[in-house]
């Protein structure tokens, strides 16, 4: 109730305001945000040792929220970057925390991304293909899911980032894909979201991870789209913004990972109208039981022959099939009026600090909102589309990689291009 006080005070005075004050109070503070992002990568003080085993996570989440701003770092900036993570490459495989630090998926996914979205030559060929391979093969449980790290736990989040950035670098195959998409279908819950595993508790978290994968992995419909549709659609609250599970508060960052997994299903309105049959009956739930076994009909079992590396690219380039699913207008509005800190930078809500993660989330799920009205692929978001000026508009991303679409696409193209260089041996 404090919280939902707390933001109906902003928006009384929103409203209340003359035109002219409204457009100045739905400003994007975009030279403040940008701001305080550089000089987070700069420098961070001794408060953040606590984020010791996430240094590639704050590299992503500063250098992801100065792409959205269409800000460029300096060469000698972006050479540093490329560097550090380069030491926190493993000489077997995958990123780990820091320097030294076990090789992790999720560090290895902030890697990645932050590699591709400076993309220069020298970073992208940093990435040491063959040996993430081989780590990614051994981050895979017989179950066909996979696990954080050497010894730590399977979940949805592990399943997704290692196919995200296998899909992204272009070395997903059937044998890393295997049993994947069986294993995130048993971790949809009967709310309609997805949990972080069997049995747990639905969250927009585990929604976006999970639903992100399936559509790389060509495995989507093994999931019930329209009750995960019903269910993040109706985690958007009088509060504008999006809660992460049922009951909760609201919080910027599921701006993103509820903003783009209901934004993803506007391109998979074929399935979901589908699904949305009577005559649909019993498909899906016989791939509800635990991971691993097949069910017939489905992708899975003729992956050997499926071409994993487009799944991603025909995805982006496919116009969006209907308007929102959310309010996208009023999502702008809880991202402007309540997460924006003057001194710059993002915050969870109202009362909060900012902080490096929700800056890029934020910022990830306005841009997500600004372009979701769009029905051509190609063109740009209408006036109509946006809140505030149009000075606000940030630049579009790849929803399934959460990388600006750009530097997805030289990316992509250079990983096409350097196929030749990756190749798996038994050693
Ligand atoms: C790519 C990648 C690593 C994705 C991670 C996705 C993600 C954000 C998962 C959420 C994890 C989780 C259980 C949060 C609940 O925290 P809480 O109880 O503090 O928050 P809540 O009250 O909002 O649920
Ligand atoms: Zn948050």
């Amino acid at each position: 109730m404090k919280v939902e006080g707390r933001i109906a005070d902003i928006y009384r005075v929103l409203f209340e305001a003359p035109p002219s004050t409204k457009s100045v109070m739905l400003e994007l503070w975009r030279d403040t945000h940008a701001e305080y992002l550089t000089n987070g990568l700069r420098h961070l003080g001794p408060g953040f040792h606590v984020l010791d085993a996430n240094r590639p996570w704050l590299c992503y989440w500063m250098v992801h929220g100065l792409a959205l701003l269409d800000e460029t770092l300096d060469d000698d900036l972006e050479n540093d970057i490329v560097d550090f993570l380069s030491r926190c490459q493993d000489k077997q495989g995958g990123y780990g925390g820091g320097p030294g630090q076990l090789p992790h998926l999720a560090t290895t996914y902030a890697a990645v991304n932050t590699l591709v979205t400076i993309g220069s030559e020298r970073a992208l060929s940093s990435i040491k293909r063959d040996n993430l391979y081989k780590f990614m093969l051994q981050m895979k449980d017989k179950s066909g899911a996979f696990r954080m790290h050497n010894g730590g736990e399977i979940d949805v989040r592990a399943c997704y980032t290692a196919i995200s950035v296998a899909s992204l670098v272009n070395i997903l195959d059937a044998d890393l894909a295997k049993g994947v998409g069986n294993y995130i279908a048993s971790c949809q819950t009967y709310e309609g979201g997805i949990a972080g595993e069997p049995y747990a508790e639905a969250h927009g978290g585990y929604t976006f991870c999970g639903l992100a994968a399936m559509v790389l992995l060509n495995e989507v419909e093994k999931l019930d789209l329209p009750s995960l549709i019903d269910w993040v659609a109706f985690r958007q609250g009088v509060e504008c913004g999006f809660q992460g599970r049922t009951n909760k508060l609201v919080d910027g960052c599921y701006s993103f990972w509820q903003g783009a997994a209901i934004a993803l299903a506007q391109k998979l309105m074929t399935i979901v109208d589908k699904q949305s049959k009577p005559s649909y009956s019993s498909k899906l739930s016989s791939v509800g039981d635990a991971c691993g076994t097949s069910s017939s009909g489905l992708a899975s079992e003729k992956s050997s022959s499926l071409d994993y590396a487009k799944f991603g690219f025909d995805f982006v380039k496919q116009s969006n099939q209907t308007g929102p699913l959310f309010h996208n207008i009023a999502l702008q509005q809880y991202i402007l009026l309540c997460t924006q800190v003057l001194e710059g930078g993002l915050r969870d809500k109202p009362g909060k600090n900012r902080d490096h993660y929700h800056s890029c989330y934020c910022l990830s799920g306005l841009s997500v909102s600004q372009y979701c009205a769009m029905t051509d692929s190609d063109s740009c978001p209408l006036p109509q589309h946006m809140l505030g000026p149009y000075s606000n508009l940030l630049e579009p991303i790849h929803p399934l990689y959460n990388v600006v679409l750009d530097k997805y696409d030289e990316a992509h193209d250079f990983f096409r291009e350097n196929d030749q260089t990756f190749t798996v041996t038994d050693s």
